[in-house]
């Protein structure tokens, strides 16, 4: 099991955003987190690599931490373990596609050259964009550059992509070809947990489907939504 939680609460300020929810993810699994805008989706996300505090949990196990417990200290070497995508890619502007591989890698301990440059031309390979080392991100259309996006994520051989809205600036059809993309990271073993307000995704790409609602998280099999 990847992430176990047990009857978790998520507060934001004062507010109650979630109470009382189960999730559990496990290896290879497609994960998907659907929602009204402010149910609650990015904010559970956030849990998983501790950028937002769990107040109560029975159990609350990430990636082996109990993260009700881990030291602030041992956050980084967590997140390590994850690939982390958004819906505005956050790619460094300044600099070239494989300077922003590059960055993360020496970022994370990485110092053989060749090393470094065998694994940059892998994520490049495995999102099939390896034409773009080259490109500076404003050069590259969105889907492209989400791919990028997904390229970084993978760089350190995470056990869990985590991706907030990865669709959301894309149109339907470079949308279709992300989720696609992070659909078949799952065959290396690898759990991607998406949220997305892209329901028809649900249909073409099956997988394991969450709600967000009332407060509450519901597993939900696709004809229920
Ligand atoms: N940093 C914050 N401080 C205080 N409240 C916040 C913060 N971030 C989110 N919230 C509140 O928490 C609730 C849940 O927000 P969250 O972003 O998790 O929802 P969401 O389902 O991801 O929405 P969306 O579909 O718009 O991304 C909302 O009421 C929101 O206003």
């Amino acid at each position: 099991m990847l992430i176990d939680y047990k009857n978790a609460t998520i507060y934001q300020d004062e507010q109650c955003i979630l109470k009382d929810i189960n999730f559990r993810a496990d290896e290879g699994e497609f994960i998907y987190l659907i929602g009204k805008v402010g149910s609650g989706k990015s904010s559970l996300l956030k849990t998983f690599y501790c950028e937002l505090d769990l107040d109560e949990a029975e159990n609350a196990v990430v990636l082996d931490r109990e993260i009700m417990k881990i030291k602030r200290k041992h956050i980084p070497e967590l997140r390590r373990e994850m690939g982390i995508i958004f819906q505005d890619f956050k790619l460094l502007h300044d600099r070239t596609v494989y300077n922003n591989l590059h960055f993360v890698l020496k970022a994370t301990g990485w110092q053989k050259k060749d090393e470094i440059n065998t694994r940059i031309d892998e994520v490049l390979e495995a999102v099939g964009m390896t034409g773009a080392k080259e490109s500076l991100p404003h050069e590259l259309s969105g889907g492209e550059q989400q791919r990028i996006a997904i390229a970084r994520a993978l760089l350190n051989k995470p056990k869990v992509i985590i991706a907030d809205e990865p669709t959301g600036n894309l149109d339907p059809e470079t949308a279709e070809n992300i989720v696609a993309l992070l659909k078949g990271i799952t065959r290396t073993g690898t759990t991607v947990i998406m949220s997305t307000h892209n329901i028809p995704m649900l249909d073409k790409f099956p997988g394991i489907v969450y709600r967000c609602e009332n407060s509450t998280l519901t597993e939900i099999n696709n004809k229920n939504i």
